[in-house]
């Protein structure tokens, strides 16, 4: 399997070096040339294959020149040790619980996954590779999970400065080891915008091997698509086409997906839900991508004004818009919405959702207002105390503190401040 650049301009190349570059040299992201459906075999016995044996067929055909079986089949057994539940909250409503992994967010997989690819490779590679990776919230804390302590790979984590929860900032800033955290005066923005940048500096590029562990990367990406396959054993008993409902930032979770789907999943329909950063909402009414400056907001993963892989998605769709919407919405939801669903949701069902969760129920909900049959699943893609002072304040009551989180809380936070990419630079390099 090779994969291409999206801009077309640079070089077919193996999962292997999608995964080392992280973005291809014509600033384009790495695509798979093909997606071949899986047998049907794999959807008719799915309820009785392990988690781990989905996940080998999925993505088997996107790696297997360059990581072999058995290698595989162990790095899935160290990612995938944790559950992928679904619980019915409502009639026709479930949850898709992302947040039973070390950090308490979806990227766990991804994070996880990435980072035994890159350890693996690089037992074949001298010389250190530099991970850089920009985050709104939760991309930070799993990836400095993933990656503490995997040799001949420093990670530098760029977040942006009184935006992000404080478990969050936690999880990323706690650690140690080969593991920095750098806090930006500005938004998530700048920071995936001073990420693009090193990668397009000569003077870096040329002294440091650089790659990103934000969803751009192939490896971060793809593995997302486990999550629809897991949620799809589970619900394939109630005999209905799942809407799925994904509460939307860089847009690499529905992207992969829909992934799932071209694997041969039947699904009658993705919702991407977000917050007031409406870029893709927009797009879906208008038909013109317009990329804003990201607004802060209480479903902080997702303040993203210009989603990466909304690229990929189009392209998936070969870049008809008639064909994306045919299996394809996007809603924005503002805070306001938010709280009081969260509220909601709580004093009806008993069920704690986080703001991102929220969001996504919404999506859902809006979407049954047109297709009042259908059977929905919504993701949850953290665990509400990652949001601690919200779920206080919106549902009057203390939620028990996982031990995950309670071992970051009381530790000492060290991060490095900037202000520009010149910063960066400087610091990319002194090192
Ligand atoms: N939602 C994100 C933003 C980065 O997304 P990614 O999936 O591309 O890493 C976050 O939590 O940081």
């Amino acid at each position: 399997m090779k994969f291409y650049s999206l801009n077309k301009k640079a070089p077919e190349v193996s999962f292997k070096d999608a995964v080392i570059n992280g973005i291809a040299p014509d600033r384009g992201l790495y695509f798979p040339e093909s997606i071949t459906p899986l047998p049907d075999t794999f959807f008719s016995t799915i309820e009785s294959l392990s988690n781990q044996e989905i996940a080998f067929l999925a993505i088997h055909q996107f790696v297997k020149e360059t990581i072999p079986d058995e290698k595989l089949r162990e790095i899935l057994a160290n990612v995938l040790d944790f559950d992928f539940p679904i619980i019915e909250i409502e009639d026709k409503i479930s949850t898709l619980e992302l947040f039973h992994g070390p950090t308490m967010a979806f990227k766990d997989v991804g994070a996880r996954f990435m980072a035994n690819c890159l350890g693996y490779f690089s037992e074949r590679k001298k010389g250190e590779v530099t991970v850089l990776v920009a985050t709104s919230g939760d991309t930070g804390g799993a990836v400095a999970n993933g990656f503490l302590g995997v040799e001949g790979v420093r990670v530098v984590i760029l977040y942006p400065s009184g935006k992000v929860s404080e478990i969050q900032e936690k999880q990323l800033t706690t650690l140690g080891q080969n593991i920095a955290a750098i806090e930006v005066e500005g938004t998530f923005d700048d920071c995936q915008r001073m990420v693009k940048t090193a990668f397009l500096d000569e003077e870096i590029t040329t002294n440091r091997k650089l790659t990103s562990a934000n969803s751009i990367n192939v490896a971060r990406w793809l593995p997302q698509l486990f999550y629809f396959l897991f949620a799809y054993k589970q619900a394939k008993s109630k005999g209905k086409e799942i809407v799925f409902s994904i509460p939307s930032g860089n847009f690499g979770n529905v992207c992969a997906g829909m992934v799932a789907q071209k694997l041969g999943m039947p699904v009658r329909r993705f919702i991407a839900a977000t917050n007031v950063n409406d870029t893709v909402p927009q797009f879906m009414v208008t038909g013109e991508y317009e990329p804003k400056p990201s607004i802060a907001t209480i479903s902080n993963a997702m303040d993203v004004g210009d989603p990466s892989n909304f690229v990929r998605i189009q392209n998936l769709y070969d870049n008809d818009f008639s064909k994306l919407s045919e299996i394809f919405s996007s809603y924005a939801f503002d805070d306001a919405l938010t709280k009081m669903t969260m509220s909601k949701i709580y004093k009806e069902t008993g069920y704690m959702t986080d703001p991102h969760g929220a969001v996504g129920y919404l999506g859902l909900k809006k979407h049954q207002k047109i297709d009042s049959e259908s059977y929905g699943i919504f993701l949850e893609t953290a665990h509400p105390v990652k949001f601690l002072d919200i779920v206080e304040e919106t549902l009057h009551m203390k939620p028990e503190i996982p031990k995950q989180i309670q071992a970051v809380m009381n530790k000492e936070k060290v991060s490095i401040k900037i202000k520009s990419y010149k910063e960066l630079k400087a610091y990319l390099l002194s090192k």
